[in-house]
């Protein structure tokens, strides 16, 4: 039988800003159809794991494929097949959100019936109707969020990549969006998204990868990765990133 192609399948991705580095020659496969979440603590590489492996950042080493394609050499069909939302959004600011589904749709190469009808469904799910009229620029964090989100979602991609997707996004919202994304996995789509918050990763993902210090130091199966405890627990374990103490801070409160 032939093998899948992986959904992302990183090789030795590596990137240092000065003496600092951040991601250490990380590999990793994301197979078709799972739905994987990345954790780690604040500073650990995430965002530039990620940044890399979507053709955002270039690496200074390794490389990154999706769906078999390399994001650097063939970024044209490659970004074809990605949905990114990435940790912090550039965005036409003086466009309403509608507007900005509609020029990213187009810039996509969709036609205007479609963009029109699909706009109008994002907006509906996310929530952002009767915010229609609202530049992107007085968005809220949550709102500027959930319009990245429509527009990683509009091109009806492959793969997902999504950094801290319910980062400030209210809980209605957020719902909405983890149903959209059980929905989307279930019918072959692939997920690789971070957070900091483990009951959602442990609810959503078949599979984790924990990031320490731009590698990682565990990674598999939700089951396997977290064992008998939960996911919290096996992340506080595995994650000795010389956190401060709680016992610190003595004259607070006093
Ligand atoms: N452009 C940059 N210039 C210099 N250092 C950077 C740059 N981007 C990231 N870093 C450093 O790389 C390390 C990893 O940062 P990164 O944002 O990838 O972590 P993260 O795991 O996403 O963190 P968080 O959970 O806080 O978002 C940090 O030490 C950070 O200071």
């Amino acid at each position: 039988m032939q093998p899948t192609t992986a959904a992302l399948s990183l090789r030795g991705l590596h990137k240092a800003f000065g003496a600092k580095v951040s991601v250490d020659r990380v590999s990793l496969d994301v197979p078709a159809g799972a739905f994987y979440g990345i954790v780690g603590p604040n500073g650990a590489g995430k965002t530039t794991l990620l940044s890399m492996a979507v053709g955002l950042l270039r690496p200074d080493a390794g490389t990154s494929a999706v769906l078999g394609t390399d994001v650097w050499s063939d970024s044209v069909q490659a970004k074809r097949d990605l949905g990114v939302l990435p940790d912090s959004l550039a965005m036409p600011e003086f466009l309403t959100g509608r507007e900005v589904l509609t020029f990213m749709g187009r810039l996509r190469g969709l036609a205007r019936d479609t963009v029109d009808a699909r706009a109008q469904e994002l907006l509906a799910v996310m929530d952002l109707l009767g915010e229609e009229r609202t530049l992107v620029v007085d968005y809220s964090t949550g709102m500027r969020r959930k319009i990245g989100l429509a527009t990683a979602l509009l091109h009806n991609p492959r793969v997902l990549v999504l950094d801290e997707p319910f980062e400030a996004v209210d809980p209605v919202s957020s719902l909405v969006l983890r149903r959209i994304l059980t929905r989307y996995v279930a019918r072959g789509g692939a997920v690789v998204l971070s957070s900091h918050v483990m009951p959602l990763v442990e609810q959503l993902c078949d599979s984790v990868a924990v990031m320490s210090q731009g590698t990682i130091v565990a990674s598999g199966p939700l089951d396997l990765v977290r064992g008998n405890g939960t996911l919290e627990e096996a992340f506080t374990g595995l994650v000795e990133s010389g956190a401060g103490s709680s016992e610190g801070l003595p004259w607070l409160g006093n």
